[in-house]
This record gives structure tokens, C-alpha cells and sequence, in this order.
């Protein structure tokens, strides 16, 4: 991986807050895919500790800027600790600007994958997973980088 995705898929802070600075002033906007109960992919429930076949909150968005997708991202938690999170209640507003304000914030380390975002067409160079957890709440968050934002930043293709 070039030092420049490096930069980006390797960071542990948030990546709402990283779009926006690079952005430069580009209007930045999550566009709400999708957000429902559903059934976890075998991987995400593996990733999460979760029994095969059980119900979860599962979202999905594209981090936008100036319309255009730059990120797609599919965040999974599981229900017996959703109770109060109020996640159903953020519509367009990021995950992330609440999950980092928590104060008592885990992140498990980083996976990487070069393969394509099972849940989007959009084609990018990375991929990468990781699980959030304050108290008892627990959510995975997968993030594709996408060639638009690598053209328009400038980035190596991979
Ligand atoms: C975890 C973060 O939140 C981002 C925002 C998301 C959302 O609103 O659904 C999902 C994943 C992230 O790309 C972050 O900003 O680092």
C-alpha cells in the first residue's frame, strides 16, 4: 500500500472529521443508503461475537462530497445493546460525530481488504473493518475507499 492510503486506511480517528478537512471547503453530506433490521453476513457476525442467523441494526451510507461518493460504508450492532443509543434517530447525521463523542471509546484494530464492498457497486481501492465499543454497546463499522475520492484528491490507485 502507498504511504498515502496508508495514511487514510490506517487511521484511528475519525474518519467523518479526515473527509471534511480534505475536502477543502467541498460540501460533505452521509447519504443514507439503507438502515433496517437484518440479518448479519457469517462475517460480520463473526467479526462481532454474534450468533449466526440473529437480528441486527445494520446502516448503510456514502460519505459524500459534492454529491459524489467517496466512501461507502456499512456499519452492523448488534440489538441486545442498542437499547438507548438512539441510533435510529441520526438519519444523515454521521455515526461517527456521535461515536467519537463518547468518552469511554474502544476501537479494536484495523483489517484491511483489497477486495470490493460486498454491499455496493461502486469500485475502490480498499476496504477496511473495524468494531467500535462504549460500555456494552458494540458496532462494526466497514469502510471502502473509493476511486472518485482517490482522482480527486490526487492519490496513488492504490
Ligand atoms: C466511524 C465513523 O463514522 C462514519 C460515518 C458513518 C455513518 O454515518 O453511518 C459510518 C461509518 C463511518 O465512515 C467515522 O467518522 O470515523
Amino acid at each position: 500500500m502507498s504511504p498515502d492510503w496508508w495514511a487514510w486506511v490506517a487511521s484511528r480517528d475519525s474518519l467523518t472529521a479526515r473527509l471534511i478537512e480534505a475536502g477543502a471547503g467541498r460540501t460533505f453530506r452521509v447519504r443514507l443508503l439503507d438502515q433496517r433490521l437484518g440479518r448479519p453476513r457469517p462475517d460480520e457476525a463473526r467479526a462481532l461475537g454474534l450468533t449466526p442467523g440473529r437480528l441486527a441494526w445494520l446502516r448503510e451510507v456514502a460519505l459524500c462530497l459534492e454529491g459524489q461518493p467517496w466512501v461507502v460504508a456499512r456499519s452492523v450492532a448488534p440489538l441486545a445493546q442498542l437499547r438507548g443509543s438512539r441510533l435510529d434517530r441520526l438519519g444523515e447525521r454521521s455515526l461517527g460525530s456521535w461515536l467519537f463523542r463518547q468518552p469511554d471509546l474502544a476501537r479494536s484494530p484495523i483489517e484491511i481488504t483489497a477486495g470490493p464492498a460486498p454491499f455496493h457497486p461502486a469500485r475502490g481501492p480498499w476496504g477496511r473493518r473495524s468494531v467500535f465499543r462504549h460500555g456494552r454497546f458494540a458496532v462494526l463499522v466497514q469502510e471502502f475507499f473509493l476511486d472518485a475520492m482517490a482522482d480527486e484528491l490526487g492519490l496513488p490507485s492504490r
